[in-house]
């Protein structure tokens, strides 16, 4: 019997600080994510949207923590909250989340919901760190947090919404940073996170890396989430992102990424939840980016060019 792949929208862009987001979720639908995801011999079921709560009319002021910065933390807490709940009622139904976003705050809650009795491993393709917390964020914008918030770092360990409890720092791995703030670099350096940055996807190669970023991620856990930031890759080849930083991974090496992957998962099988994000359609060329989204996650799941 083929896995059941349960597609669930977040149309999140509480987190990030450019509109647009919001419709990523139905631009990655829209490039026949489910035809992919079927050919690459899995069954995708959709759940259609989570709903999102209206901005106290968008004031990103309300709801501000007592100490640092961060926009939006009460609605991004209440999406989350509903994400995780519905990402853990997945796995417990014995089908795999497929969270589609929207910003990438939202990981705070498909992490949450994949690691409410589990010990996770995570892989995070991304530009970026997402490590800042609302005292160390230049912007405020909380999509550069959810590792943090996941992980209860500052002020987001005072919450009992934020922390994941099976996530541990040392199982996570980073792929293909190359923008990471002052703060974030020493917290980095003085962390048990595993950081491959584009250099070492020059030095070594992608597949070389991708393979030791999954021994960290599977290494005494119980299964492997992957976060895909769309701005991961080149913004030459992924335009529709709100946070572009060029430098990135080409289209051929995004690819070998995943099917490096998703090789490996067929004999491990590790993988147990997934999420795509930041891709943003209005900043899109003729959802190009939303393509290479769905095209990228069909490769996880499987899909071969032979
Ligand atoms: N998921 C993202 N695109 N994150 C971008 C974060 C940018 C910057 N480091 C910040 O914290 O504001
Ligand atoms: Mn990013
Ligand atoms: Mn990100």
């Amino acid at each position: 019997m083929s896995r059941t792949v349960r597609i669930i929208g977040a149309p999140m862009d509480y987190g990030a600080n450019r509109r647009g987001v919001d419709m990523g979720p139905s631009a990655i639908r829209y490039a026949d994510l489910a035809d992919g995801l079927e050919a690459a011999g899995v069954e995708p079921v959709d759940d259609g949207d989570l709903s999102m709560p209206r901005a106290e009319e968008r004031d990103p002021d309300v709801g501000q923590p007592s100490r640092g910065n961060a926009k939006f933390l009460r609605e991004v807490e209440g999406v989350c909250t509903k994400l995780s709940d519905r990402v853990a009622a997945t796995l417990a139904d014995g089908e795999f989340p497929l969270v589609l976003g929207g910003d990438h705050s939202l990981s705070i809650g498909s992490l949450g919901g994949s690691a409410r009795e589990t010990d996770l491993g995570v892989v995070w393709f991304d530009a970026h760190a997402d490590i800042n917390t609302p005292e160390t964020s230049p912007s405020g914008n909380v999509h550069g947090m959810p590792l943090a918030a996941a992980l209860g770092r500052g002020l987001f360990g005072e919450t009992d919404w934020a922390p994941a409890p099976g996530l541990r720092e040392s199982s996570v791995a980073y792929v293909g940073l190359r923008s990471i703030d002052e703060q974030e670099r020493e917290l980095i350096h003085d962390s048990e996170l595993t950081a491959f940055t584009m250099a070492d996807i020059d030095e070594r190669g992608i597949s070389a890396v991708v393979q030791d970023a999954l021994d960290v991620a599977t290494d005494g856990t119980d299964g492997v989430h992957v976060s895909l930031d769309l701005d991961w890759l080149d913004p030459k080849t992924a335009p529709g992102v709100g946070t572009p930083v060029r430098g990135g991974v080409t289209y051929r090496e995004a690819h070998a990424a995943l099917e490096t992957l998703s090789r490996r998962d067929d004999r491990e099988g590790f993988l147990r939840s997934m999420d795509v994000v930041e891709v943003n359609p209005i900043l899109d060329e003729a959802n190009e980016t939303a393509t290479l989204a769905a095209e990228l996650t069909a490769s996880a799941f499987g899909k071969r060019i032979l």
